[in-house]
């Protein structure tokens, strides 16, 4: 009993460290990362996972983090740690799907038995809505002191990780801002290395895609007389309009940014350039078609280049955005490629000084 009291003694300013540590992160991905590293090792077990739900509440992304024990070459056992991000959620097993059933259901953590372990999940809780649920697999169940701290890191979790997307978020639009794209470039650059991360939704699930990406600037045309013309609020419900509009063509795997004022970013999956140009060409299509309130009509001009791992994203940014500046200066209410554009001789050939790795 006295060696629990001082264990528990002990505890306390190694989680302080860790909640210090993990507040101190500023992207939402990193900090799902971070609450795995800090539990994980807290209850002394060799397997978490976290299961992000999506706005719509179905499964999104899984995170498994692991530890196991590897004696090296000179003979010191050392423990090393695995974090893998699970593109194919269809393959949760029914007895963790039905577990977080009930985690939903009930609104409390629920432990059930598992290949001969017991499977404990507790929900994320955001406001009274579940955002996922925090997973570990043990040979017996939370004591009431463990229980205690599982909610607390949660609770901390939960808070700052509605802060950090609040900060990472417009808020006339509710897209990614600008900061999140810059603060989100070398993830997912990096994800883009490995196809298998980006995956698109179909009947509710999500499944693996492959091929190359593409990077479009999207700018509004002459946006400043709309709002000249009608005030900024028309121009604001403009916007949303618009932005909503691309919601509803891209698919959800897609990644969309409101970059600055009138001016927009999309990531999106497309095997070739024919295909990403026809994407790009359904955003101006669908923007030029739809009857705005007051203005009634509008259009997009959009510049786009294809992304090379390789080839550093403000490279890529600044090709995407030479070609919209063109779309602009040959008319507006057009779409160009990069490539197209050096094919035709209106840019020079990118020099291999731009294509520096990060
Ligand atoms: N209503 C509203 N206007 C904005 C917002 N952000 C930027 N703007 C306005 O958007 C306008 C952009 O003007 P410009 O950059 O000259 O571009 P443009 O008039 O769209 O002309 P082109 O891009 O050349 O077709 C400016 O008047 C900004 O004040 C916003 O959040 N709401």
């Amino acid at each position: 009993m006295r060696m629990l009291t001082n264990a528990n003694q002990f505890r306390v300013p190694g989680l302080l460290g860790k909640l210090g540590m993990m507040t101190s992160i500023r992207d939402t991905e990193l900090l799902e990362q971070s609450l795995l590293r800090t539990l994980g090792p807290l209850l002394g077990v060799l397997d978490t996972s976290l299961y992000r739900l999506d706005d719509g509440q179905l499964l999104a992304r899984v995170i498994h983090y692991h530890r196991s024990k590897v004696v090296e070459a000179d003979g010191v056992a050392r423990m090393v740690e695995r974090i893998e991000e699970i593109a194919q959620v269809s393959d949760v097993q029914p007895e963790i799907l039905a577990l977080m059933e009930n985690v939903r259901l009930l609104g409390k953590p629920c432990t059930r038995s598992f290949a001969g372990d017991m499977l404990t999940a507790y929900p994320l809780l955001g406001g009274d809505e579940v955002l996922g649920y925090f997973v570990f697999k043990r040979d017996h169940e939370a004591s009431p002191n463990e229980d205690a701290t599982i909610r607390g890191v949660l609770e901390v979790f939960s808070n700052y990780y509605a802060l950090l997307d609040v900060s990472q978020r417009d808020r006339l639009t509710g897209l990614l801002n600008r900061q999140a794209l810059e603060n989100n470039f070398e993830r997912i650059w990096s994800a883009m290395a490995r196809p298998d991360s980006f995956h698109e939704r179909a009947d509710g699930r999500r499944s693996q895609l492959s091929g190359k990406f593409w990077l479009a600037v999207i700018d509004v045309d002459h946006f400043k007389r709309i709002n000249d013309t009608f005030g900024h609020m028309v121009g604001d419900e403009i916007l949303l309009l618009a932005t909503r509009l691309m919601q509803a063509t891209f698919r959800s795997s897609d990644l969309l940014y409101r970059y600055g004022g009138e001016e927009f970013v999309a990531i999106i999956s497309a095997e070739n350039e024919a295909i990403a140009r026809n994407v790009f060409e359904r955003v101006r299509l669908a923007i030029e078609a739809h009857v705005f309130p007051r203005i009634e009509s509008m259009t997009v001009s959009i510049g786009y280049a294809e992304v090379d791992p390789e080839v550093l994203p403000v490279e890529v940014l600044s090709r995407a955005d030479r070609s919209l500046y063109q779309a602009k200066q040959d008319g507006r209410n057009r779409i160009y490629d990069f490539h197209e554009l050096v094919e035709r001789g209106t840019f020079a050939s990118p020099s291999y000084g731009e294509t520096e790795l990060f």
